[in-house]
């Protein structure tokens, strides 16, 4: 369960403060499927650093499971992170000097011995279907092979939750489309819970639920009840 509870976060900008989330409590239940939808500049990416502790808060608490994001120290967040939630970003966030094999394999170099992290990054890749693609840097794929890398990044350490924001952003439709299939297959095999940003509403709605965020404050709706604007 991830719960947020009477979060404030601004952020100081050309010297003027920002009130992004204003007051805002949620829950997510371990093992759902959700979206969140909202206007450019609504919050949306915030919220996602907030659950993942990547960004401070102002005031209130958030909690991944037991763990209380909103007083641990970097060390600790930075455990919390590798252990039980994973990212996949819009723009892929690979490093491009390295190969598909190894930017999977760096989440866990300092969790097992050598031969165990090649076997699982090679695992990782083979699960997203690019067991053919795991020697190519990532200027040799595709946009949609480089997020299956990214995808795989994110799972190879066995994640509660995965965190994605805006995914499909840099893909076309079709490519798009078979992300979140393979999101959506992660999620109905390995019972992860995914948070998935979206500005698409027909992404938005294959959740089980949709976060709408507008104007500070947060809105969670059952998927088909939800009309998305954005
Ligand atoms: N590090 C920062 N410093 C100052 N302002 C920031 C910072 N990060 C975000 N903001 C501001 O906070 C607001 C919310 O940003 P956020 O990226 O969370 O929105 P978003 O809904 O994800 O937008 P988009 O859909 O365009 O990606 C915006 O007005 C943005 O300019």
């Amino acid at each position: 369960m991830i719960t947020l509870k009477s979060i404030r976060k601004s952020y100081i900008s050309g010297g003027e403060k920002v009130e992004v989330l204003k007051d805002v409590s949620l829950s997510i239940d371990k093992g759902k499927y959700v979206s969140i939808t909202g206007p450019s500049g609504s919050g949306k990416s915030t919220l996602l650093h907030l659950i993942g502790g990547l960004e401070p808060i102002d005031e209130g608490e958030i909690w991944v499971g037991e763990q209380p994001v909103h007083k641990m120290k970097d060390n600790d967040l930075a455990k919390l992170r590798l252990k039980k939630i994973g990212y996949v970003f819009q723009q892929f966030q690979l490093l491009s000097t390295a190969t598909a094999l190894e930017n999977v394999m760096m989440p866990l170099l300092t969790m097992f011995s050598s031969a165990e992290i090649k076997k699982n990054a090679e695992e990782a890749l083979t699960r997203v279907g690019l067991a053919h693609r795991l020697h190519h840097l990532p200027s040799r794929l595709s946009g949609g092979e480089q997020q299956r890398v990214a995808i795989a990044r994110a799972l190879v350490t066995k994640p509660e939750i995965i965190l994605a924001d805006e995914p499909t952003g840099n893909l076309d439709s079709e490519t798009g489309n078979k992300i979140i299939e393979l999101l959506e297959e992660v999620h109905a095999t390995d019972g992860v819970t995914i948070v998935l940003i979206t500005q698409d509403p027909a992404l938005a709605k294959r959740a089980q639920e949709t976060i709408h965020v507008l104007d500070g404050a947060v809105n969670k709706i059952e998927s088909e009840k939800v009309e998305v604007v954005v």
